[in-house]
């Protein structure tokens, strides 16, 4: 699921998370590590095709409009209409709709193809070439051996500390010790619930009542790095990007962190929700702008229609000349539901 540069994490078997020193004032301790374990089978021992099937059903919405544009007998012009309005419906956005049509067309001259269910296995590869620039492991592990620090932001309810809880969980299972900072000090049930996974997972949080996300996410790295934890993770609150104010304060923490650690954040990552389509994008943008982010989680794919928003955000990396891969997807809210994004098992789901 990660690529984990340390040694240690290689090793069969799963380490388990240290526990934590004393806690200093601001910090709440994690429960006896007795505790159970959050649900079910961990996600190594989770098949991969029990996870595509997932994947699968959850794009049947996006896929099934796109897929009954290749039900006729012919290749022809009524046949690029459908599919040219099957994909804007799927939020693929225009710019990536009209370049998977131009490159459609090559592929389909190239192959002489002559029936439409041929035109739809070159559409899969269309998709999956313009979405593979976003298909890279996420990195954890670092040359000097401290805290690889990854910052989490997005809009409320895209689904931030739900994927904080899930990564987390997955790190520790792949022998890498984790500890939470809950960088949102202003609404308590987003601490008490990033405390539930801290809890569940047996790892420490920084927390603090009130007071300065900012202190409190440069508190945690220190403690990270004083613990020789391997991953530091900073679960900000949820904010719209027209919240100025909020997005400055983002920036601060990015700031602040820095600060704690010249090398940090080593990845600043945008959750956000699959569902709003091309509102998604325009997050990505924003938060980009605010941030330069270095990749992204796409939630609850599951049940939605637009699926196709994966091709825009590919359109937009590919215009930025820059790297912006999905490291995850999410398809559920089970832990196992979240899995590493690759672009051609999700081009194929979607025309399944
Ligand atoms: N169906 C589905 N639900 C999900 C997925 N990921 C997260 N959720 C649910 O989305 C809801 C919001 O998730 P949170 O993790 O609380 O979102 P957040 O971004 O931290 O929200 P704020 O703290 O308000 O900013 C929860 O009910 C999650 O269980 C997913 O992939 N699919």
């Amino acid at each position: 699921m990660f690529s984990l540069l340390k040694k240690k994490f290689f090793s069969s078997g799963h380490a388990q998370p240290a526990l934590p020193e004393a806690p200093p004032a601001t910090e709440a301790a994690p429960p006896a590590p007795a505790e159970a374990p959050p649900t079910p089978a961990p996600a190594a021992e989770a098949p991969r095709q029990s996870w595509l099937n997932r994947l699968r059903n959850g794009l049947r919405k996006t896929g099934s409009t796109l897929t009954s544009v290749f039900t006729g007998t012919q290749i022809d012009e009524t046949l690029y209409d459908e599919l040219e309005a099957a994909l804007l419906m799927a939020d693929t956005g225009t710019q990536a709709t009209q370049y998977l049509l131009d490159d459609l067309r090559r592929r389909v001259k190239a192959a002489k193809a002559t029936a439409p269910a041929e035109v739809k296995g070159l559409l899969a590869d269309a998709i999956a070439e313009l979405l593979q620039p976003l298909q890279k492991p996420l990195v954890i592990g670092r040359p000097d051996g401290g805290p690889t620090v990854l910052m989490v932001a997005g809009v409320n309810g895209a689904g931030k500390t739900t994927t904080i809880g899930k990564l987390t969980w997955h790190l520790s299972h792949s022998g890498a010790s984790v500890l939470l900072a809950a960088a949102d000090t202003f609404r308590a049930a987003a601490r008490e619930q990033l405390g539930v996974w801290a809890d569940r997972n047996t790892v420490d949080i920084i927390s603090q009542d009130g007071g300065d996300p900012a202190a409190v996410s440069f508190d945690a790295v220190n403690a990270g790095r004083a613990r020789g934890r391997d991953v530091v993770i900073v679960d900000t609150a949820g904010r719209l990007p027209t919240q100025l104010h909020l997005m400055e304060e983002l920036k601060k923490i990015k700031r602040v962190v820095q600060k704690a650690d010249a090398s940090a954040p080593h990845e600043v990552l945008l959750v956000i929700d699959g569902n709003t389509g091309q509102n998604a994008l325009a997050q990505v943008k924003a938060f980009d702008a605010a941030l330069t982010l270095t990749g992204l989680v796409v939630t609850k794919l599951d049940g939605t229609a637009k699926g196709g928003v994966l091709a825009a955000i590919a359109m937009w990396a590919r215009e930025q000349r820059r790297a912006v891969p999905v490291y995850f997807i999410g398809v559920g809210e089970q832990l196992e539901d979240l899995q590493t994004f690759d672009a051609r098992e999700f081009a194929a789901a979607l025309l399944s």
